[in-house]
């Protein structure tokens, strides 16, 4: 089976500035591969290619086989949730789901079943602009769901959310990849990889791929060489 993500020797350019620069990574279907890296490494970047939210300067996509240049068929299969609130601030939250299950021919079944498990019914009737942020990306990700997508693709999602939206987000992806789904999910928080199957560290436009107990391991070490140097200083 090819990878369900196959990128080679991609380069984009933001403003002059490149940001990703002959980048080539591959995804397996089934698993949960982070993109990790400082502020403004480009995980954003790489994410909206993607998605086919940004075109790219150079280089190949395939998504689930499809040349993202030339086919936009591979955006049906996507579930997505950005970072920036991409959800509608004019609706309520019920409204955003039936408004979002039409778009992707999503049933009242799939509604049920995503309010159910991050638990949304109290909060169904509220403005979006009053959902505090847990129960927000709750909501942003229960949206995303909803065409039970082969590949979510999640920006950061959890940082500084409550201990309970944390939990239930989590919980609902490792149920969406208990049924066979995939996931690409950047973060800038080195103890989210323990949620990884891999994690691809993006630095310099350039990215390297470890397991997750490589790359505490690999900070660790540099903890450890950063501190005897403070010591022997
Ligand atoms: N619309 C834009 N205009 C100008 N520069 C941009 C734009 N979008 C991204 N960039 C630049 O591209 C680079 C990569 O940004 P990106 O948002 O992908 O980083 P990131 O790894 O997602 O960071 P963060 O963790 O802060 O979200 C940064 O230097 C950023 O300033």
């Amino acid at each position: 089976m090819p990878p369900i993500i196959e990128v080679q020797n991609l380069l984009q350019v933001i403003r002059k500035k490149c940001v990703l620069n002959e980048l080539s990574m591959e995804v397996q279907t089934g698993e949960c591969f982070g993109l990790f890296g400082n502020k403004s490494a480009g995980k954003t970047a790489l994410l909206h290619v993607l998605a086919g939210i940004d075109r790219f300067r150079a280089g190949s996509v395939r998504i689930m086989n499809y040349d993202i240049r030339r086919t936009e068929k591979f955006k049906s299969y996507l579930g997505l949730v950005t970072q920036e609130k991409s959800l509608f601030q004019d609706l309520k939250a019920c409204e955003n789901l039936d408004f979002i299950a039409a778009l992707k021919k999503a049933g009242s079944q799939n509604i049920r079943q995503v309010v159910e498990q991050l638990e949304l019914q109290d909060y169904l009737n509220d403005p979006i602009d009053t959902l505090e942020e847990g129960v927000y990306q709750r909501l942003a990700l229960a949206c995303a769901l909803l065409n039970a997508p082969k590949l979510l693709l999640v920006d950061e999602l959890i940082d500084g959310l409550d201990f309970h939206s944390h939990n239930l987000i989590i919980k609902a992806i490792k149920n969406y990849l208990y049924g066979g789904g995939t996931c690409l999910w950047a973060f800038n928080r080195l103890e989210y990889s323990a949620y990884m199957d891999r994690v691809g560290r993006l630095d310099k436009g350039k990215i390297t791929i470890y397991r997750p107990e490589e790359l505490v391991e690999e900070y660790r070490n540099i903890f450890r060489t950063n501190e005897e140097h403070r010591v022997l200083s």
